[in-house]
């Protein structure tokens, strides 16, 4: 049976967050495409066409060939200013298409020298067109003049790669020190740690870095855990843990000491991605074997589906919704459920929190 015949309800309609994804790995092949047809015309790319390069529906990439789409492709066609701001316009608009009311999207700030973009120049575009998007939206319900309640909200955290040098690293925290703290505009709500598991841990770069950034008040702190064998020994995650993280991404080799762990610290939010995690096997046995099926009843624990990178796995947040109601036999009331109580470990505040409850289906 199908995700979609074994429906328990309009996984689309229903309004949900996303916690989990990446800004360049959400933008999808479609609008990759009308983007290399404009810098062709202009003659401004040699690279190959993305439906050629990442053709639609190959879907299994795994960690070894997963990561060079983006320093190798994804990163040389969205490499100036305008390409960002299309590129981040038309992530928005897909997510709310979805049925998604509140997005943290994460992003590596990425200097376009070529271009003349600085770091703290990148973090600015994607923010104007944040809000860019929130303005075109409110725009669009005036001319409809209705409330509209279940528009997309979108906050920004800011990812440090594991392969990042002390002093990229510290710029990173510096630019969400700079854009936490500016009033309206704030949208900068946390830090990530993210990057190719195969990469070694600097913990003597990386620890003061995020030892600093847990003590910025305001600041949410999410960390890629225990992505692979490679990533997951016993002195990395103590260490990560270490670092106080309010929730963690993937979550998959873990064995039952570091479980108990997250267990007894209460009310960690693990963000996972059921979706990439089997295209890109990184888990075996399918989304039976996921451990979302591990995870979801525990009290202490808040899990919230996420989509990683959409463009790449080709999977909604609404279908990831449907696969644990296919897999794991979630009731219309528990996948209500499990939507609510990710607000608890959401980073934008307590009003973002309360808009939400209110508008969140109860079952
Ligand atoms: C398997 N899942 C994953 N695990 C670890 N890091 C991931 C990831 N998916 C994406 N990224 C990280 O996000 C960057 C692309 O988006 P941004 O340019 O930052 O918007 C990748 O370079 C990688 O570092």
């Amino acid at each position: 049976m199908t995700a979609s015949e074994n429906a328990v309800l309009d996984y689309k309609a229903l309004p949900k967050i996303e916690l989990h994804a990446h800004l360049s790995g959400s933008i999808s092949r479609q609008c990759l495409h009308e983007v290399w047809l404009t810098k062709k015309a202009a003659g401004e790319t040699d690279l190959q066409d993305p439906l050629i390069e990442m053709p639609e529906g190959k879907h299994n990439y795994d960690l070894k060939t997963f990561f060079p789409l983006f320093s190798s492709y994804i990163y040389n066609l969205v490499n100036d200013a305008p390409t960002l701001r299309y590129t981040t316009l038309a992530v928005l608009r897909d997510f709310a298409a979805d049925g998604v009311v509140y997005l943290e999207l994460r992003t590596t700030p990425r200097a376009m020298p070529a271009a003349g973009l600085t770091e703290a120049a990148y973090v600015q575009t994607i923010l104007d067109t944040i809000a860019e998007y929130e303005e075109e939206q409110e725009q669009s319900s005036r001319d409809l003049d209705e409330g509209r309640p279940g528009r997309l909200r979108t906050k920004l955290i800011l990812s440090i790669d594991r392969r990042h040098t002390p002093a990229q690293a510290w710029r990173v925290l510096a630019l969400a020190k700079q854009f936490l703290g500016r009033g309206s505009d704030n949208v900068v709500v946390g830090i990530d740690l993210c990057g190719n598991p195969a990469a070694p841990l600097d913990s003597q770069a990386l620890s003061p870095v995020f030892e600093e950034a847990r003590r910025v008040a305001g600041l949410g702190m999410t960390l890629h855990f225990a992505e692979a064998e490679c990533s997951a020994s016993d002195a990395e995650l103590d260490l990560l843990l270490g670092w106080r993280p309010d929730r963690l991404g993937h979550v998959i080799c873990v064995g039952e000491r570091v479980r108990q762990q997250i267990v007894e610290r209460g009310g960690m939010g693990l963000e996972l991605c059921l979706s990439c995690n089997v295209h890109a096997g990184m888990v075996g046995g399918g989304f039976e074997s996921h451990h979302f099926g591990e995870w979801w009843k525990v009290d202490e624990a808040v899990v919230v589906l996420s989509t990683d990178d959409v463009g790449v796995f080709g999977s909604p947040l609404s279908n990831e919704y449907a696969l644990v109601t296919q897999h794991f036999g979630l009731t219309r009331a528990e996948i209500c459920t499990l939507v609510r109580k990710g607000v608890d470990v959401i980073f934008g505040g307590e009003e973002e929190k309360a808009r939400l409850r209110n508008i969140l289906w109860v079952d």
